[in-house]
Protein backbone atom coordinates (compact mmCIF):
# COMPACT_ATOMS: atom_id res chain seq x y z
CA UNK A 1 0.00 0.00 0.00
CA UNK A 2 1.41 3.55 -0.94
CA UNK A 3 2.47 5.63 2.10
CA UNK A 4 1.90 9.29 2.14
CA UNK A 5 4.95 10.97 4.31
CA UNK A 6 4.39 14.66 5.26
CA UNK A 7 7.89 16.24 5.38
CA UNK A 8 9.79 19.61 6.21
CA UNK A 9 12.42 20.53 4.09
CA UNK A 10 15.27 22.41 5.90
CA UNK A 11 18.76 23.11 6.02
CA UNK A 12 21.66 24.33 7.91
CA UNK A 13 24.21 26.98 5.99
CA UNK A 14 22.88 25.27 2.64
CA UNK A 15 23.62 21.62 3.92
CA UNK A 16 20.05 20.12 3.07
CA UNK A 17 17.66 17.91 4.47
CA UNK A 18 14.28 16.02 4.31
CA UNK A 19 12.44 15.95 8.11
CA UNK A 20 9.44 14.04 9.22
CA UNK A 21 8.30 12.78 12.30
CA UNK A 22 8.00 9.17 13.25
CA UNK A 23 6.97 9.32 16.90
CA UNK A 24 6.55 5.80 17.26
CA UNK A 25 10.03 4.51 15.21
CA UNK A 26 6.82 3.00 12.64
CA UNK A 27 8.36 4.14 9.75
CA UNK A 28 11.17 2.75 9.07
CA UNK A 29 12.65 3.91 5.21
CA UNK A 30 14.43 1.78 2.82
CA UNK A 31 18.08 2.67 1.48
CA UNK A 32 16.06 3.00 -1.68
CA UNK A 33 13.12 4.87 -0.59
CA UNK A 34 15.79 7.22 0.83
CA UNK A 35 18.32 7.49 -2.33
CA UNK A 36 14.62 8.35 -4.16
CA UNK A 37 13.52 10.88 -1.79
CA UNK A 38 17.14 12.84 -1.87
CA UNK A 39 17.38 12.91 -5.99
CA UNK A 40 17.50 16.62 -6.76
CA UNK A 41 15.87 15.62 -10.31
CA UNK A 42 13.54 12.90 -9.61
CA UNK A 43 12.63 13.67 -5.72
CA UNK A 44 12.78 16.62 -3.53
CA UNK A 45 15.94 16.45 -3.37
CA UNK A 46 18.23 16.89 0.06
CA UNK A 47 21.83 16.18 1.92
CA UNK A 48 20.40 13.74 3.99
CA UNK A 49 17.07 12.70 5.72
CA UNK A 50 16.38 12.75 9.43
CA UNK A 51 13.44 10.76 11.33
CA UNK A 52 12.70 12.27 14.24
CA UNK A 53 11.64 9.21 16.70
CA UNK A 54 10.56 9.34 20.10
CA UNK A 55 13.64 7.61 21.89
CA UNK A 56 11.25 5.42 24.17
CA UNK A 57 10.85 4.05 21.07
CA UNK A 58 14.47 2.91 19.46
CA UNK A 59 15.15 -0.53 19.20
CA UNK A 60 17.67 -1.62 21.64
CA UNK A 61 20.47 -1.52 19.84
CA UNK A 62 19.95 2.55 19.24
CA UNK A 63 18.51 2.78 22.53
CA UNK A 64 21.43 2.27 24.38
CA UNK A 65 23.16 4.60 22.23
CA UNK A 66 21.18 7.52 24.15
CA UNK A 67 22.85 7.43 27.22
CA UNK A 68 20.48 10.37 28.60
CA UNK A 69 17.23 9.59 29.71
CA UNK A 70 17.18 13.30 29.04
CA UNK A 71 16.55 12.87 25.34
CA UNK A 72 13.22 12.45 24.71
CA UNK A 73 13.96 12.83 20.88
CA UNK A 74 16.52 10.39 18.42
CA UNK A 75 17.45 11.91 15.17
CA UNK A 76 17.66 8.94 13.28
CA UNK A 77 20.23 10.59 10.41
CA UNK A 78 20.58 8.84 6.77
CA UNK A 79 23.42 10.53 4.16
CA UNK A 80 21.43 10.47 0.44
CA UNK A 81 22.97 7.46 -0.57
CA UNK A 82 20.71 5.62 2.10
CA UNK A 83 23.81 4.57 4.70
CA UNK A 84 23.46 6.13 8.23
CA UNK A 85 26.05 8.53 9.74
CA UNK A 86 26.64 8.69 13.85
CA UNK A 87 26.29 12.49 13.87
CA UNK A 88 25.33 15.52 12.01
CA UNK A 89 26.09 19.04 12.81
CA UNK A 90 23.70 21.01 10.68
CA UNK A 91 21.17 17.93 10.61
CA UNK A 92 21.01 18.32 14.25
CA UNK A 93 20.13 22.06 14.59
CA UNK A 94 17.83 21.70 12.24
CA UNK A 95 16.08 18.88 13.49
CA UNK A 96 15.71 21.37 17.00
CA UNK A 97 14.00 24.07 14.54
CA UNK A 98 11.70 21.12 13.45
CA UNK A 99 10.55 19.81 17.10
CA UNK A 100 10.07 23.36 18.45
CA UNK A 101 8.08 24.55 15.42
CA UNK A 102 6.15 21.12 14.91
CA UNK A 103 5.69 21.42 18.61
CA UNK A 104 7.17 18.18 19.40
CA UNK A 105 9.36 19.51 21.60
CA UNK A 106 10.33 23.25 23.61
CA UNK A 107 13.34 24.84 23.84
CA UNK A 108 13.10 28.37 25.44
CA UNK A 109 16.64 31.14 25.50
CA UNK A 110 18.95 29.22 28.35
CA UNK A 111 17.34 25.87 28.20
CA UNK A 112 18.96 22.89 26.88
CA UNK A 113 17.13 20.54 24.32
CA UNK A 114 18.88 16.90 24.48
CA UNK A 115 18.92 15.17 21.49
CA UNK A 116 20.12 11.24 21.07
CA UNK A 117 22.04 10.56 17.67
CA UNK A 118 23.77 8.09 16.93
CA UNK A 119 27.18 9.33 18.41
CA UNK A 120 25.16 9.63 21.71
CA UNK A 121 23.15 12.44 23.45
CA UNK A 122 24.15 16.23 22.09
CA UNK A 123 22.89 19.39 23.74
CA UNK A 124 21.37 21.89 21.76
CA UNK A 125 20.26 25.32 23.35
CA UNK A 126 19.70 28.80 21.21
CA UNK A 127 21.96 31.21 20.34
CA UNK A 128 22.30 34.60 18.28
CA UNK A 129 23.94 32.65 15.01
CA UNK A 130 20.31 30.33 15.44
CA UNK A 131 21.24 27.17 18.21
CA UNK A 132 24.58 25.49 19.49
CA UNK A 133 25.21 22.38 19.99
CA UNK A 134 27.93 21.01 22.44
CA UNK A 135 29.44 18.51 19.86
CA UNK A 136 31.22 16.98 22.95
CA UNK A 137 34.78 15.02 22.95
CA UNK A 138 36.83 13.95 19.65
CA UNK A 139 39.48 11.81 18.87
CA UNK A 140 42.82 12.91 16.82
CA UNK A 141 43.54 9.80 14.67
CA UNK A 142 47.10 8.06 15.14
CA UNK A 143 47.80 8.03 11.25
CA UNK A 144 48.06 10.75 9.12
CA UNK A 145 46.47 9.01 5.57
CA UNK A 146 47.35 10.69 2.33
CA UNK A 147 44.92 12.36 0.15
CA UNK A 148 44.64 13.04 -3.63
CA UNK A 149 41.47 14.66 -4.84
CA UNK A 150 40.73 16.15 -8.78
CA UNK A 151 42.74 19.33 -9.00
CA UNK A 152 44.99 19.16 -6.44
CA UNK A 153 48.28 18.69 -8.22
CA UNK A 154 50.29 16.55 -5.67
CA UNK A 155 48.68 14.07 -2.52
CA UNK A 156 48.62 15.47 0.64
CA UNK A 157 48.15 14.28 4.21
CA UNK A 158 45.40 14.54 5.96
CA UNK A 159 44.60 14.58 9.47
CA UNK A 160 41.81 12.10 10.57
CA UNK A 161 39.43 13.16 13.40
CA UNK A 162 36.53 11.81 15.11
CA UNK A 163 34.32 14.25 16.28
CA UNK A 164 31.49 11.34 16.69
CA UNK A 165 31.61 10.81 12.97
CA UNK A 166 34.99 10.35 10.61
CA UNK A 167 36.63 12.84 9.01
CA UNK A 168 39.98 13.53 7.22
CA UNK A 169 41.80 17.39 7.70
CA UNK A 170 43.72 18.44 4.84
CA UNK A 171 45.41 21.99 4.77
CA UNK A 172 45.63 23.86 1.21
CA UNK A 173 47.96 27.03 0.86
CA UNK A 174 45.37 29.52 -0.95
CA UNK A 175 41.90 29.86 -2.20
CA UNK A 176 43.14 29.51 -5.91
CA UNK A 177 43.90 25.92 -4.62
CA UNK A 178 40.58 25.16 -2.71
CA UNK A 179 38.99 26.97 -5.74
CA UNK A 180 40.93 24.32 -8.53
CA UNK A 181 39.11 21.05 -6.46
CA UNK A 182 36.63 19.19 -8.08
CA UNK A 183 35.24 17.79 -5.48
CA UNK A 184 32.64 15.92 -7.99
CA UNK A 185 35.31 13.51 -7.70
CA UNK A 186 35.50 11.15 -4.64
CA UNK A 187 38.99 11.73 -3.00
CA UNK A 188 41.09 9.49 -2.95
CA UNK A 189 42.34 8.26 1.16
CA UNK A 190 45.32 5.97 0.96
CA UNK A 191 44.85 4.03 3.34
CA UNK A 192 41.26 4.05 3.08
CA UNK A 193 39.44 4.29 6.31
CA UNK A 194 37.37 0.97 7.25
CA UNK A 195 34.23 3.01 7.51
CA UNK A 196 35.14 5.41 4.82
CA UNK A 197 35.68 9.17 6.19
CA UNK A 198 34.51 12.92 5.07
CA UNK A 199 36.94 14.84 3.65
CA UNK A 200 37.69 18.72 4.25
CA UNK A 201 40.10 20.80 2.43
CA UNK A 202 40.69 23.87 4.41
CA UNK A 203 42.92 27.59 3.44
CA UNK A 204 43.62 29.22 6.71
CA UNK A 205 42.96 32.58 6.61
CA UNK A 206 45.00 35.85 6.01
CA UNK A 207 45.76 36.38 8.73
CA UNK A 208 44.79 33.52 10.07
CA UNK A 209 44.06 34.76 13.95
CA UNK A 210 42.00 38.25 14.17
CA UNK A 211 40.98 40.02 17.36
CA UNK A 212 41.71 36.70 19.23
CA UNK A 213 40.07 34.87 16.68
CA UNK A 214 40.75 32.12 14.39
CA UNK A 215 39.47 32.15 10.54
CA UNK A 216 39.69 29.23 8.26
CA UNK A 217 37.78 28.54 4.89
CA UNK A 218 36.65 25.44 3.35
CA UNK A 219 35.09 23.09 1.23
CA UNK A 220 34.26 19.26 2.00
CA UNK A 221 33.40 16.26 0.11
CA UNK A 222 30.79 14.18 2.67
CA UNK A 223 30.72 10.70 2.97
CA UNK A 224 27.63 9.07 1.42
CA UNK A 225 26.75 12.43 -0.17
CA UNK A 226 29.26 13.76 -2.25
CA UNK A 227 30.27 18.17 -2.07
CA UNK A 228 27.93 19.34 0.24
CA UNK A 229 27.58 23.64 0.72
CA UNK A 230 28.40 22.66 4.24
CA UNK A 231 28.70 19.97 6.95
CA UNK A 232 28.84 20.65 10.76
CA UNK A 233 30.74 18.43 11.90
CA UNK A 234 33.13 18.87 9.30
CA UNK A 235 33.75 22.38 10.42
CA UNK A 236 34.25 21.42 13.77
CA UNK A 237 36.88 18.76 12.72
CA UNK A 238 38.85 21.61 10.73
CA UNK A 239 39.00 23.88 13.41
CA UNK A 240 40.46 21.19 15.35
CA UNK A 241 42.80 20.29 12.94
CA UNK A 242 43.91 23.94 12.03
CA UNK A 243 44.36 24.60 15.62
CA UNK A 244 46.65 21.75 16.20
CA UNK A 245 48.65 22.09 13.88
CA UNK A 246 48.79 25.78 14.89
CA UNK A 247 50.50 24.86 18.45
CA UNK A 248 49.81 26.50 22.12
CA UNK A 249 49.06 29.85 20.89
CA UNK A 250 45.74 29.23 18.83
CA UNK A 251 42.78 30.16 20.05
CA UNK A 252 39.87 28.03 21.11
CA UNK A 253 37.35 30.56 18.97
CA UNK A 254 36.95 29.91 15.27
CA UNK A 255 34.62 31.36 12.11
CA UNK A 256 34.44 28.90 9.42
CA UNK A 257 33.43 29.30 6.11
CA UNK A 258 31.89 27.26 3.63
CA UNK A 259 30.48 27.65 0.65
CA UNK A 260 26.49 28.12 1.70
CA UNK A 261 27.75 30.68 4.66
CA UNK A 262 29.97 30.69 8.21
CA UNK A 263 29.56 29.11 11.58
CA UNK A 264 31.34 29.21 14.86
CA UNK A 265 33.19 26.96 16.49
CA UNK A 266 34.44 26.83 20.18
CA UNK A 267 36.54 24.39 22.59
CA UNK A 268 35.67 24.82 25.92
CA UNK A 269 36.89 22.98 29.02
CA UNK A 270 34.16 21.10 31.11
CA UNK A 271 34.47 19.70 34.97
CA UNK A 272 33.59 16.31 34.44
CA UNK A 273 34.39 15.36 30.53
CA UNK A 274 37.58 17.59 29.41
CA UNK A 275 37.47 19.44 26.72
CA UNK A 276 34.31 20.02 24.87
CA UNK A 277 33.91 21.85 21.47
CA UNK A 278 30.34 23.63 20.47
CA UNK A 279 28.92 24.31 16.74
CA UNK A 280 26.60 27.40 16.48
CA UNK A 281 24.86 28.21 13.31
CA UNK A 282 21.56 29.13 11.82
CA UNK A 283 18.74 26.11 11.22
CA UNK A 284 16.23 27.17 8.53
CA UNK A 285 12.93 25.31 7.43
CA UNK A 286 11.95 26.50 4.07
CA UNK A 287 8.97 24.12 3.04
CA UNK A 288 6.28 21.71 4.36
CA UNK A 289 4.71 19.04 1.41
CA UNK A 290 3.54 15.37 1.08
CA UNK A 291 5.00 12.90 -1.05
CA UNK A 292 3.79 9.19 -1.87
CA UNK A 293 6.63 5.97 -1.32
CA UNK A 294 7.02 4.09 -3.67
N1 LIG B 1 26.39 17.14 6.94
C1 LIG B 1 26.61 16.61 8.23
C2 LIG B 1 27.34 15.29 8.29
C3 LIG B 1 26.46 14.19 7.73
C4 LIG B 1 27.06 12.82 7.89
C5 LIG B 1 28.28 12.59 7.06
N2 LIG B 1 28.02 12.65 5.64
C6 LIG B 1 28.85 11.21 7.43
O1 LIG B 1 28.60 10.21 6.72
O2 LIG B 1 29.54 11.13 8.46
C7 LIG B 1 27.08 17.62 9.23
O3 LIG B 1 26.59 18.76 9.15
O4 LIG B 1 27.82 17.29 10.15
Amino acid sequence: MAVKLHFSKGHGTGNDFILFADPDGSLELTAEQIRALCDRHFGIGADGVIRAVRSANLDAGAAALVENPGAEWYMDYYNADGSVAEMCGNGVRVYAEFLTRSGLAELAQGEILPIGTRAGVRDVQRSALGYQVDMGRWWLEDDEPLVSAKGLKVARPGLGIDVGNPHVVVALSDDAELEALDLAYVPVIDPEPVNGANVEFVVPGEPLIRDGVGHISMRVHERGVGETLSCGTGTVAAALAIRHWAGERAPDEWRVTIPGGTVAVRMFPTEEDGEHVSLSGPAELVFDGEVTLA
